[in-house]
Parts: structure tokens; C-alpha cells; sequence
């Protein structure tokens, strides 16, 4: 416990035992059928200025986690410290305010933005709704902003059908700037773009993080375009943290079998270099009845019959090096 206290006065963003649960009914019937684990005891810290990822397959929690996160969504459990406070005790103000520090950009560029009004409109929104300055204050800014996210003042004219799909994001970008925040959470910000205008983007975004000291949580399925932008990643399988490490060693070395399955099947940059796949077993168990002991049992390729510990107790996310933590009973410190 102490050593979470210390790590979370130097953090931007404390993230303990987070967990959200939906209830599953039965068609027709109210009557609750189950529950959905999707993000089943998730801490970690975030540093200001950090670009944090958050990898793991498609259903693994990742986009309810950062909706959680972000108090779009309320937690079952567990707590969120934003700048070492309590994000569910906010009073209406200092959630107004929260709302302005931390944003969020998803996925789709395409429908993320309302085709009938201008882009200009659409960037000084923000401004707009919490009163920011005078219209010709939040007009200028929109302007600057659209030029600072490498458009043209005069864009602000135009509809965002005009655009492309790298162009709207860069929109999206520029309204998620508007407010100054601190925190951005990018949900699977370039997944719909082509792999040309991913780099343009992703490079965007790590200019943006000195312009504007932000701080990332950037969920993603994609390894390499993690490996570009974070300075540490979190591998979450079935609503939990399997491995969180600093990026360099972890691609050089994942120490969960689950992240080397993972890594073993990212492309390589250079295709000649033969790369030997671990190819897992079976899919991902669901998260209504997940698997006893450690939820990747099933799937495990390292694991031995002997080891009654992977199929009966869940293994701690535990400190195996200096700000490392992988939740293996095999992998040992
Ligand atoms: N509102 C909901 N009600 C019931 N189950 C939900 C709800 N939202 C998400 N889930 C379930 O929670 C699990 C985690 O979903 P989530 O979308 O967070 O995963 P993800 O890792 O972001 O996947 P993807 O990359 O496909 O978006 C999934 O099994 C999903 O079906």
C-alpha cells in the first residue's frame, strides 16, 4: 500500500482495482442473467506527460476501461485519482472542470463529427460550451487550432465531408485540443485510417504532446503503432493487466506468455527477418464465466499439467524487475 501512495503523489491519473461489470439479461426478462466482466481489478499509474498504452485483444475491456476512466461510464468498483483526487467524490464544478483537463478521441473520424455544421464551428465548440472568451476569441483560437494540427485557417469554412479521413482526424484532434487539457485518452485513434496517414497522425500526436504537455492513454490492438508513440504499455487479457512495462525492454523481451504471443504475431518492419509465430489455442475465453486460476490458463502455451497454481489461484500483478509487473505464476522476480 505504501509503495501505491507513493506512485500516486507523483501521477497524474491513479487507476485501483478499477471494475466494471454489465448485468445480463435475459431477453424479455428483467431478471439478471449473469454479469460481463469487462474490466475485472485494473490499477496502474500514469505520469504527467507520459504516453501510456493500453494493448490487448478485441473485447479485453479496453474501450470500457478508458470510458471509466474518463467518468463517462461509473466504475463497479475501485477507485480513479485524478491529480490525487477522488474522480467519483467531484462536485458538479470541479467535474465541469475535469471535463475540460481530460479528453477523449475515438476511433471513427467519420462519424465523430456533425456533417451539417463547419469546422470551424465544430473546433470552437468546446469554447462555446463552457463560455471561453469572447466569439472572436474562440473564432481565432478554432483558426489557430486548425492550423497548429496542420490545416488551414480557411478550412474553417468547410463541411466535413470535404475532407479525408487523416484530415478529419486531425479535426478531432483540434476540437479534443480546444480546452487545453491535460489528459487526451486516444481510443484506437488511427485503426480507420490508411497505414500512410497512421504515421502522419501518430507523429501529429507526439509533436502536440510537447506543444501542449499532454498525456496520453493510448488504447490500441495495434503493437507497432504502440511501440512508435508510448513510453510504457499495459497488455490487458479478459478484463485485466497481464504485463505492464517500459516499452523498450518489453519489445525486446515480454516476459506473460500472452504478450509473446502477441508480439509474435505483430508484423516485423522488415519482412525478411523470419520471426517464429506462437500461434495460441482456442479464443478468448467470454468474459461473463471466466476461466478459475489465471484467465489465460486455457490458452497458455508454456503452461505445464503439473502446475496446479495456473488453474487454481489468480496470479498478482507483481513486481518481477524495477517498474515491471507481470501477472504469470511462472514468471517469478
Ligand atoms: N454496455 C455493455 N453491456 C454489456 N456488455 C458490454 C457492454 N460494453 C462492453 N461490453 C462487453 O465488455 C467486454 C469488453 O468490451 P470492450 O469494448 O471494452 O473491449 P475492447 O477491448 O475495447 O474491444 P474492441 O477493441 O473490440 O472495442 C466485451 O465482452 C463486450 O461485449
Amino acid at each position: 500500500m505504501g509503495v501505491w501512495l507513493v506512485t500516486m503523489v507523483n501521477s497524474l491519473l491513479s487507476v485501483r482495482n478499477v471494475k466494471k461489470y454489465y448485468p445480463l439479461k435475459s431477453r424479455g426478462f428483467s431478471r439478471r442473467h449473469g454479469t460481463v466482466k469487462a474490466v475485472d481489478g485494473v490499477s496502474f499509474d500514469v505520469k504527467a506527460k507520459e504516453v501510456f498504452g493500453l494493448v490487448g485483444e478485441s473485447g479485453c475491456g479496453k474501450s470500457t476501461l478508458g470510458r471509466v476512466l474518463l467518468r463517462l461510464d461509473d466504475p463497479t468498483g475501485g477507485q480513479i485519482f485524478f491529480q490525487q483526487q477522488d474522480i467519483s467524490a467531484f462536485s458538479k464544478s470541479r467535474l465541469t472542470q475535469f471535463r475540460k483537463e481530460a479528453q477523449i478521441i475515438y476511433q471513427d473520424p467519420y462519424s465523430a463529427l456533425n456533417p451539417r455544421k463547419k469546422i470551424g464551428q465544430l473546433v470552437q465548440e468546446p469554447l462555446d460550451i463552457h463560455r471561453i472568451g469572447t466569439v472572436r476569441d474562440r473564432r481565432e483560437r478554432a483558426a489557430w487550432l486548425l492550423e497548429t494540427v496542420g490545416l488551414l485557417p480557411e478550412h474553417a469554412n468547410r463541411y466535413p465531408h470535404q475532407f479525408s479521413g487523416g484530415q478529419r482526424q486531425r479535426i478531432i484532434i483540434a476540437r479534443a485540443l480546444a480546452l487545453n487539457p491535460q489528459l487526451l485518452l486516444a481510443d484506437e485513434p488511427v485503426s480507420a485510417l490508411d497505414v500512410s496517414i497512421q504515421a502522419q497522425v501518430i507523429n501529429l500526436l507526439l509533436d502536440l504532446r510537447e506543444e501542449f504537455s499532454l498525456t496520453y492513454i493510448f488504447i490500441s490492438h495495434d503493437l507497432k503503432v504502440v511501440e512508435h508513440l508510448c513510453d510504457r504499455v499495459a497488455v490487458m487479457y479478459l478484463g485485466r493487466l497481464v504485463e505492464l512495462a517500459p516499452k523498450k525492454p518489453f519489445y525486446a523481451h515480454p516476459k506473460h506468455p500472452y504478450s509473446q504471443a502477441l508480439l509474435s504475431a505483430a508484423p516485423t518492419p522488415n519482412p525478411e527477418t523470419p520471426k517464429r509465430k506462437i500461434l495460441l489455442q482456442g479464443d478468448v475465453p467470454s468474459p461473463i464465466n471466466p476461466p478459475d486460476g489465471c484467465p489465460f490458463h486455457p490458452r497458455c502455451p508454456i503452461r505445464q499439467p503439473e502446475w496446479n497454481e495456473c488453474t487454481t489461484e489468480l496470479p498478482p500483478l507483481r513486481e518481477i524487475e524495477p517498474g515491471w509487473r507481470t501477472a504469470c505464476h511462472v514468471v517469478r522476480p
